[in-house]
């Protein structure tokens, strides 16, 4: 069976460098490009790439992914940065490219995603519902976009079941003193030299409080994540949000 030809954007950052590595040592697919900033997309096509895992920065993202949906390369993107707009944009360029599939994956890492989706479940059944995301000091965005996707995830469970907003008597605060509101779920960013990327969500109900907490200890935890995106997503035609959609989580 042939390999699959994959390219990294992005490929001498934190993540890209891994991702690199991931996909040199995966029997089934062949790395035929590894660009960094100012690298030319047109090497994208002379080597025949099929899929890009795009690790850059939210500047970059989205030309991008225009250059490799014109040329019917499929993307696997964990670069943060997303907004309704800019989905609404990529679903734009996807349409114009039939058969061509692109997953944006707020986290690659499957501890974060059962995060996500345990803090979806048990958010009907608490008050109150925040989130303290810590990552390293060189991270350039807050709030991570895990944390903002979980939030929405919890605002939409919330909002589903008919959930009030949630408590909070505060009437005077320092500017930032309750965090950045997400959909109404107030998310806090710390910035820590030693870290790399966790995250609490703290639940609150009457008597009893639920912390659910994930943390990434080295990049390598976003690699089986990463590899089966790039998988199952030559098959999947159109926008995919969320890795949970090629993970089997009923
Ligand atoms: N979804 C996930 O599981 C994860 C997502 N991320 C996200 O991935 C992105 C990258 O994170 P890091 O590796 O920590 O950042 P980084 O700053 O170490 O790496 C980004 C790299 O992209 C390069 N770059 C910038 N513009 C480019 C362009 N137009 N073409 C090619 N390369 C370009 C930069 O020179 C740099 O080497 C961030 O948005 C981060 O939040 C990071 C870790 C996990
Ligand atoms: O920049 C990082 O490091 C990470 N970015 C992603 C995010 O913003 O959620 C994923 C993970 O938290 C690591």
């Amino acid at each position: 069976m042939s390999k699959l030809r994959v390219a990294v954007l992005g490929a001498k950052g934190r993540i890209g460098s891994e991702a690199v590595r991931a996909v040199e040592a995966a029997d089934d697919l062949e790395l035929v490009a590894a660009l960094g900033r100012g690298d030319k997309l047109e090497t994208l096509v002379e080597a025949g790439a099929q899929v890009v895992v795009e690790l850059t920065t939210p500047d970059a993202v989205m030309e991008n992914l225009d250059f490799c949906l014109r040329h019917g390369i499929h993307g696997v993107v964990g670069t943060t940065g997303w907004t309704d707009e800019r989905l609404a944009q990529l679903r734009t360029w996807l349409d114009a490219a039939p058969g061509a599939g692109v997953l944006i994956a707020p986290n690659f890492s499957i501890g974060a995603v059962l995060t996500m989706r345990f803090a979806q479940q048990a958010a009907r059944f608490f008050e109150s519902a925040e989130i303290i995301e810590l990552h390293h000091p060189n991270k350039a965005d807050a709030p991570s976009g895990t944390a903002a996707r979980t939030a929405q995830l919890i605002a939409e469970a919330r909002a589903e079941a008919g959930c009030p907003p949630q408590p909070d008597a505060t009437r005077t605060a320092l500017d930032g003193a309750r965090g950045a509101d997400v959909d109404g779920v107030p998310v806090h960013s710390v910035r820590l030299r030693g870290l790399l990327a966790h995250q609490e969500v703290l639940l609150g109900g009457v008597g009893e409080t639920l912390t659910i907490r994930h943390d990434s200890l080295h990049h390598s935890s976003f690699m089986p994540g990463i590899l089966l995106g790039v998988r199952r997503v030559v098959d999947t035609p159109g926008l995919t949000v969320g890795l949970e959609n090629f993970l089997d989580l009923g």
